[in-house]
């Protein structure tokens, strides 16, 4: 598995190997001992699989709340998505700040989105399959959506000459500005 940060700090990009043969390919999509040697280490509970039939489909920006947070694995088996990870903990010197990246079945890549950051997707095709693991159990409670056209998040959707599909709670999620979230940055110690 390859490893690649993004420019947001543990937002990270994993590019795990796939094996072909005649037969088609084979593929590791997680190993906890390969990515504890990188200083990964997360105890998965929960596997999710969302299919979206159009082009333009947003769903996001989404989190739970402490002490509910997941941690999110996240990749695609079928088209393509732009997958978008947003910081939300209070007092990081990145509060606010986006980063985006195309996830798709032909490239094989993950997203990893850690605790304390939204995370939401547009899908770049129809038919868009995708599968990803969560570190805690959905908890409706703690179930969080912000804007995906907040201003001051300022996310650059891609032009997908096709109209965005939001559903309700999204289409009247709140902006960051007036969303608790309940992650305060903690400092990385020296
Ligand atoms: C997230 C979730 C939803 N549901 C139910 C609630 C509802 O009836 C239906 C659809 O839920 P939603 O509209 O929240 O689904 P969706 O908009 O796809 O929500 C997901 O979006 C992406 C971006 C994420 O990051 C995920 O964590 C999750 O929030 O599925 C579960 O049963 N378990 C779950 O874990």
């Amino acid at each position: 598995m390859i490893m690649r940060p993004l420019e947001l700090p543990d937002v990270v990009e994993i590019l795990p190997v796939r094996r072909s043969d005649e037969r088609g390919f084979f593929s590791e999509v997680w190993r906890a001992d390969a990515l504890e040697s990188e200083g990964i280490s997360i105890d998965w509970v929960q596997d999710n699989h969302s299919f979206s039939a159009t082009a333009g489909v947003i769903r996001g920006l989404h989190f739970q709340t402490p002490p509910c947070a997941q941690d999110k694995l996240v990749r695609v088996t079928r088209g393509s998505i732009f997958d978008v990870a947003v910081d939300i903990r209070q007092g990081s010197p990145t509060f606010g700040r986006w980063v985006g990246l195309v996830i798709s079945a032909e490239k094989w890549n993950q997203i990893l989105v850690p605790k304390g950051f939204a995370h939401g997707f547009m899908t770049l095709e129809p038919n868009c399959e995708v599968l990803y693991k969560v570190s805690a159990p959905y908890a409706p409670a703690h179930d969080r959506a912000i804007r995906y056209d907040d201003p001051a998040i300022g996310v650059e959707w891609p032009d997908v000459e096709a109209d965005v599909l939001l559903s309700q709670k999204d289409a009247s999620a709140p902006r960051l500005a007036y969303v608790e979230t309940g992650f305060v940055y903690e400092r990385e110690h020296d």
